[in-house]
C-alpha cells in the first residue's frame, strides 16, 4: 500500500476488547471499535451505559479504573467538556494559550478566537462571556492545539436551543476545515444525525449499533431517527 493511502485509512483511533470496571462493576465490556482519520462520530446511550467512561479512557484520563483491552490514539488530542472549564482568573486569550509557548502562540490563539466568533474579546474575563461563547473560547483552546482528534463530550449540553444550533454550524464549519477526528457524546438523537457522518449506541458495554449517516443519499432524518430510537429503547411516537 502506498504510504499516501495508508495514511488515510490508518484508524486515528483503535480499541480492542477494551474492558473498564468500576468497585467490580463492569462499564465497558470487550468493547472494539475504530475511528477512521477525519470522521466525524457521535456517540449515544443511555445515561450509565458508559459514554463518559470511554471518551475518557481513550482521552488517557480514566484514572482510578480497573482496565484491560488495547487502545491506541494520536498524540494530540483535545477534549471539550460540558462546562467550559476556563480559569475565572485568567482572560480569555491567557485561557485559549494555557500551557502553550512558542513564538507565534499570541498569534495563533487570536486566529483560533477570530474563527470562534471571538475577535476582540481577547481581553475579556469568562464571566464576561455568555454560556455559548465560553464554549466558543473552549473550542478555541481545542482547536489551538491543532489536534488529530477531538473528544467532546455534551458540549452544548447546557446551552439554550438557539444558541446549540449556531454551536452545530460552528463545529461542523471547524471540523470541515481542520478535518480532526471527532467523537462526539450527546444525548440529543437530532444533534448525533445533524452533525456526524457515523453515529454509533453504547449498549451494555459494546458499540450496539453503528449507523452511517450518508447526507448526500437518498435516506431521509427521520429515517435516522427512527432507527437509532429504536436501538435506545424509545418509540418515536410516544407521548
Ligand atoms: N469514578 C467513578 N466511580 C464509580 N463509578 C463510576 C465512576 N465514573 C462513572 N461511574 C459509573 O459508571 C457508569 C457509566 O458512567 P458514565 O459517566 O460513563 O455514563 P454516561 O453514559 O456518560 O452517562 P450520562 O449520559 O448520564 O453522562 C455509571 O453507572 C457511573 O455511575
Amino acid at each position: 500500500m502506498a504510504p499516501h493511502t495508508e495514511q488515510l485509512t490508518r484508524p486515528a483511533v483503535r480499541l480492542r476488547g477494551l474492558t473498564r470496571a468500576f468497585e467490580g462493576r463492569t462499564v465497558l465490556d470487550g468493547l472494539d471499535l475504530d475511528l477512521p482519520a477525519g470522521q466525524f462520530t457521535a456517540l449515544l446511550g443511555h445515561s450509565g451505559s458508559g459514554k463518559s467512561t470511554l471518551l475518557r479512557a481513550i482521552a488517557g484520563i480514566d484514572h482510578g479504573v480497573a482496565g484491560s483491552g488495547t487502545l491506541t490514539a494520536p498524540e494530540r488530542v483535545s477534549v471539550v467538556f460540558q462546562d467550559s472549564r476556563l480559569l475565572p482568573w485568567r482572560r480569555i486569550l491567557p485561557n485559549v494559550l494555557l500551557g502553550l509557548d512558542g513564538k507565534d502562540a499570541g498569534e495563533r490563539g487570536r486566529a483560533a478566537l477570530a474563527e470562534v466568533g471571538l475577535g476582540g474579546r481577547e481581553r475579556a474575563w469568562p464571566s464576561e462571556l455568555s454560556g455559548g461563547e465560553q464554549q466558543r473560547a473552549a473550542l478555541a483552546r481545542s482547536l489551538v492545539r491543532e489536534p488529530e482528534l477531538l473528544l467532546a463530550d455534551e458540549p452544548f449540553g447546557a446551552l439554550d436551543a438557539l444558541t446549540r444550533i449556531k454551536m452545530h454550524a460552528l463545529l461542523r464549519q471547524l471540523w470541515e476545515r481542520h478535518r480532526p477526528s471527532v467523537l462526539l457524546v450527546t444525548h440529543d438523537v437530532d444533534e448525533a444525525i445533524a452533525l456526524a457522518d457515523r453515529v454509533l449506541v453504547l449498549e451494555d458495554g459494546r458499540i450496539g449499533l453503528d449507523l452511517t449517516v450518508d447526507r448526500d443519499g437518498p435516506h431521509a432524518h427521520g429515517e435516522y431517527r427512527t432507527r437509532l430510537l429504536k436501538a435506545l429503547g424509545v418509540s418515536d411516537d410516544a407521548p
